[in-house]
């Protein structure tokens, strides 16, 4: 790559991720390194600018992370957020002290000098805090540029030598004006000129694509979904007839999910699509399987096995395309700090004697990024914007263990719910929507006779990444609408609820 990048040094922060893609929103190249990265390494890659991240860590613990001093002598300009602040006036012969009062949320920042990442701001500034360390002392050459009530060096920077330090994070939502801050640091320190754009991502995807692949065929898991389609569409345009899709069809796809597939990539676009009927060796393996993370290792082994069969069939290949993205990531553990929520059948679910090499392009993007590279590529809108459904489908959505009726009863109701959601017109506002079947029955009175049947749970949210969600405020009458049609249309359902817990502390799925 031959282009501008940020690179931002991991402490372990929970926003480390967060902090490359405003970058890369404001149109420079940005990627997450860990913090002890050869500084070999980083004149290699040649860096605009540095960002250190934050981090569990406080600066004076035994075993903190430290960072090379080389870092500081490389002539390029350095953005500290919260422990990255704190580290950095620590080894720059600063102070850092544990707080009377902690800092955590909103707090209001005073502007005490509009230069460098802060300039062009008004002099107060909403901010979001999360520390307990704070610094005390600043480094010699360094002047505090802002300030809180619990924090007199909230801002703080050398304008020499283009190191800034804040100790609030810009790269969250809630700090309203934070997007500047971090322009600011890019146009205004790193003085970059902006050359990253979804274009240029695609540009060069496909050419590293080309290259690694040279004249050897590839497969690629199509599920008919946003991140799958982006990612074929991508690698299609790199090597063309070489790709060969793969459509598994595995009896756990939504009410005529299978043939709209089918229909839109087989017959609209011209791609190699080899649909596999594998209804019945899903279900069988399925069997007796209650457990929610036993289910999604059975279901991420099964897809590699089939993908290997039809990989015999194409020859020549040992590349795997997957549409992996990186909620899918750091939900299943994916990095050293991060821990297991769920493993996502193509990440943690995947067998360990799997011998394809993985093309996965869209591994460091989040969902609305894969949507904006779609649109670029000129996907059509229906797949652009269609609601992100998980691999192992109905599997993880039929609650416990699956059985084919099961499968059933819940592709009716969710194809209720849906039809009824697109009828109040809300389907593009609600970012997903399902339903979901828990193994519980309960008792209810239809046509004066007592039933004993089961629970609909309906899940509606909206979301940007998927890596938060709020409930959808569904009106009760549209809601009414939706459980009436259920229990008449559904013979099997006598009850329906509707889900309203975010994420966290739920997830989006219900397994
Ligand atoms: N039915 C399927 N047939 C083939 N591959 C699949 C199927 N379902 C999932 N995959 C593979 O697993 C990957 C992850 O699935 P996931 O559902 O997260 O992504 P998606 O279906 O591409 O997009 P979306 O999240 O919008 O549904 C897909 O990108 C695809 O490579
Ligand atoms: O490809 C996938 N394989 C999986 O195993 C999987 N599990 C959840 N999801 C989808 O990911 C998003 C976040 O879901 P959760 O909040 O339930 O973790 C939501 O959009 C989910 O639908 C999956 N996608
Ligand atoms: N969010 C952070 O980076 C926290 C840094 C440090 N542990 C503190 O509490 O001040
Ligand atoms: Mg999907």
């Amino acid at each position: 790559m031959n282009h501008e990048v940020v690179l931002v040094l991991d402490f372990g922060g929970q926003y480390s991720k967060l902090i490359a893609r405003r970058i890369r929103e404001g149109n420079v190249y940005s990627e997450v390194v860990p913090y002890d990265i050869d500084v070999d390494r980083v004149k290699e890659i040649d860096p605009v600018g540095i960002v250190f991240s934050g981090g569990p860590n406080s600066v004076y613990d035994e075993g903190a992370p430290e960072i090379d001093d080389e870092i500081f002598e490389l002539g390029v300009p350095i953005l500290g957020i919260c422990y990255g602040m704190q580290l950095m006036c620590h080894e720059l012969d600063g102070v850092v002290k544990r707080a009377e009062n902690k800092e955590y949320g909103r707090a209001m920042l005073e502007i005490k000098k509009a230069e460098g990442i802060l300039a062009g701001l008004d002099d107060e500034l909403e901010c979001w805090m999360s520390h307990a360390d704070r610094v005390e002392e600043v480094p010699t050459g360094f002047e505090i540029i802002g300030a809180t009530d619990n924090s007199p060096a909230a801002a703080v920077g050398n304008s020499d030598r283009g190191f800034y330090g804040v100790q609030f994070h810009p790269e969250v939502v809630h700090t309203p004006r934070g997007e500047e801050i971090i322009d600011n640091f890019l146009y205004q320190v790193c003085d970059c000129s902006g050359d990253w754009t979804t274009a240029n991502f695609i540009e060069e995807t496909v050419a590293e694509i080309k290259e690694k692949v040279g004249d050897k065929k590839v497969i690629c898991g199509l599920s008919g979904g946003v991140d799958s389609s982006v990612a074929a569409a991508l690698v299609n345009k790199a090597i063309g007839k070489q790709l060969t899709c793969i459509f598994v069809d595995h009896g756990l796809l939504r009410k005529n999910e299978a043939a709209e597939v089918k229909e839109t990539f087989g017959q609209e676009f011209d791609m190699n699509l080899v649909a596999v009927e594998a209804q019945d060796r899903f279900l069988s393996k399925l069997e007796g399987v209650a457990d929610p993370e036993e289910k999604r290792k059975v279901i991420g082994n099964e897809f590699i096995r089939v993908f290997e069969e039809e990989a015999l069939k194409v020859g020549n290949t040992k590349y795997l395309v997957q549409g992996t993205i990186y909620s899918d990531v750091i939900e299943s553990g994916g990095s050293d700090s991060a821990s297991t929520i769920k493993s996502h059948h193509n990440v943690g679910g995947l067998p360990e004697d799997m011998e394809f090499k993985l093309i996965e392009p869209l591994r460091e993007l989040f969902k609305d990024e894969v949507r904006e590279v779609g649109e670029e590529l000129g996907l059509p809108e229906e797949i652009v914007w269609r609601q992100p459904f998980p691999g192992p489908g109905l599997g993880i959505r039929v609650l416990r263990e699956i059985t084919p009726e099961k499968v059933e009863i819940l592709k009716e109701a969710d194809a209720i719910f849906r039809e009824e959601v697109k009828k109040a017109g809300m389907s593009r506002e609600i970012w997903q929507y399902f339903a979901v079947l828990p193994p519980m029955r309960s008792v209810g009175v239809m046509g004066d006779e007592r039933t004993y049947s089961y629970t609909i749970g309906l899940r509606a949210v909206k979301s940007k990444d998927a890596m938060t969600a709020d409930w959808a405020r569904i009106p009760h009458d549209v809601l009414e609408k939706i459980s009436t049609a259920i229990t008449n249309e559904v013979p099997q359902v006598n009850r329906v609820v509707y889900d309203i817990t975010s994420k966290p502390p739920a997830t989006i799925e219900w397994e």
